[in-house]
């Protein structure tokens, strides 16, 4: 009976959208929102459609430099994959009328358990490059990442925000460049150092081959050192990376970071038991599961398929963080769940950045701050230390045995 009353009510309001019905501001208001001929909306629901309008914005080299994997891109699908098999198991009757997503990282307190990831080259989506993600992930009371190949400089970044920021670190072959980076970093009050460990040379990305993606200017190394790629062929970028990486970085090569600095320092990069022992043993102050993105090595495991390995070898000596694929609010749930202390976002925030600019990024970080709220009200989760192994079902879980 209410059902055919409400089918009637929408047929009626359907077909009067030019009469005086009161309810006729209706089709119009919610036309920002969908497209009565089943388009859909340029308004963003969630963060994976921030991918579609970054590929409207972008121009295809840079679109395909964001976007792309190593190879076949079997890891990059794999990271996505991975999540999706992992299942919640929720619980009901939990009193869940406030939740509280802050955590602190190092020390430092932050809104959600969601970090910016260190990414290349913000100025190709736009113009204020990196000054924007800074300035959004100030806005969301989170961590900004900023990578060594950030097209503002780590000052310029500095003084455009004044929330916490740490500095990736790539070990070039001027071991001395590299050492300036880090007292600049330190310098500028940048809170961590992250070594990127996974990056002796460039994985091959077929799309930057193909496209001949140009190198960008290094902000960071502008007076410091110049690179002339010679090479016509293929991708410039991974000329240039494989020209200036120091392929020959080693274990010992972490005491020669803890000697030229006192800020603490994570290993990004780490996907098995036996890295995350060398790790803690090096005296690294935090761990960072990764692949890259899943463009360095193809066939690499998908980040949240070995977290628990990493987990269980650090024995919760130091923090435990993880990025790849993290997409939705349920899949930094099931990261938490599964032993990592937080996440952080890549390519969201650069899509979010090319579609809308600040408020792109803004709104991608909203977004999951949003969803990871729904997910813990209905997993009966108020707190993120509420959230635990037994919330997740991952596909080699064995059932208890019954007998
Ligand atoms: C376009 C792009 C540039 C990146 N640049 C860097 C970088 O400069 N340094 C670094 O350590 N990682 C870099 N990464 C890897 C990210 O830090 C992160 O590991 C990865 O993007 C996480 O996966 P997601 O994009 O699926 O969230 C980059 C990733 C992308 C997509
Ligand atoms: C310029 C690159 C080294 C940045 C990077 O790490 C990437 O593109 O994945």
């Amino acid at each position: 009976m209410l059902h055919a009353f409400i089918s009637k009510i929408s047929v009626v309001n359907y077909l009067n959208f030019s009469t005086h019905s009161p309810l006729k501001a209706a089709p119009s208001s919610l036309g920002q929102n969908y497209n009565i001929k089943g388009k859909m909306s340029s308004e963003p629901v969630n963060v994976n459609d921030f991918k579609e309008l970054a590929r409207n914005a972008l121009p295809k080299m840079y679109y395909d430099y964001y976007a792309g994997g190593a190879e076949d891109e079997h890891t990059l699908r794999e990271n996505i994959q991975a999540f999706h098999r992992i299942t919640i198991r929720p619980r009901v009757l939990v009193d869940v009328s406030q939740i509280d997503m802050s955590i602190t990282i190092l020390g430092y307190p932050i809104s959600a358990p969601i970090l910016v990831a260190p990414t290349a080259a913000h100025k190709l989506a736009i113009r204020e490059g990196e000054l924007a993600t800074a300035r959004a992930a100030a806005a969301a009371k989170t961590i900004m990442i900023l990578s060594y190949s950030s097209t503002c400089s780590m000052e310029e970044v500095a003084s455009s925000c004044n929330a916490v920021r740490f500095f990736q670190l790539h070990i070039s072959k001027r071991r001395d460049i590299s050492a300036l980076l880090v007292q600049r970093a330190e310098r500028f009050g940048y809170k961590a150092i992250v070594l990127t460990a996974d990056t002796p040379r460039l994985g091959r990305r077929e799309a930057d081959i193909r496209n001949k993606m140009i190198g960008f200017p290094v902000k960071n190394l502008e007076g410091l050192m110049s690179i002339d790629v010679k090479s016509d062929h293929g991708s410039k970028l991974e000329a240039y990376y494989n020209e200036m990486l120091d392929a020959s970085i080693r274990w010992e090569d972490i005491g020669w970071l803890r000697s030229i600095t006192n800020l603490p320092i994570l290993i990004k990069g780490i996907l098995t038991h036996e890295d995350a022992t060398k790790a803690v043993e090096g005296g690294v102050d935090g761990i960072i599961v990764s692949n890259h993105g899943a463009r360095q090595l193809d066939f690499a495991p998908a980040t949240v398929s070995v977290l628990e390995e990493v987990v269980h070898a650090v024995k919760g000596k130091v923090p435990v963080l993880l990025d790849g694929g993290v997409r939705r609010g349920t899949d930094v749930f099931k990261a938490l769940a599964l032993g990592a202390q937080a996440v952080l976002i890549g390519r969201p925030v650069l899509f979010g950045l090319a579609a809308k600019g600040e408020g792109g990024v803004r709104t991608v970080l909203e977004m999951l701050k949003n969803e990871l709220e729904i997910s813990m009200s209905l997993s009966g989760c108020p707190c993120i230390k509420d959230i635990t192994r037994s919330h997740v079902r991952t596909p080699d879980h064995k059932l208890p045995s019954m007998l």
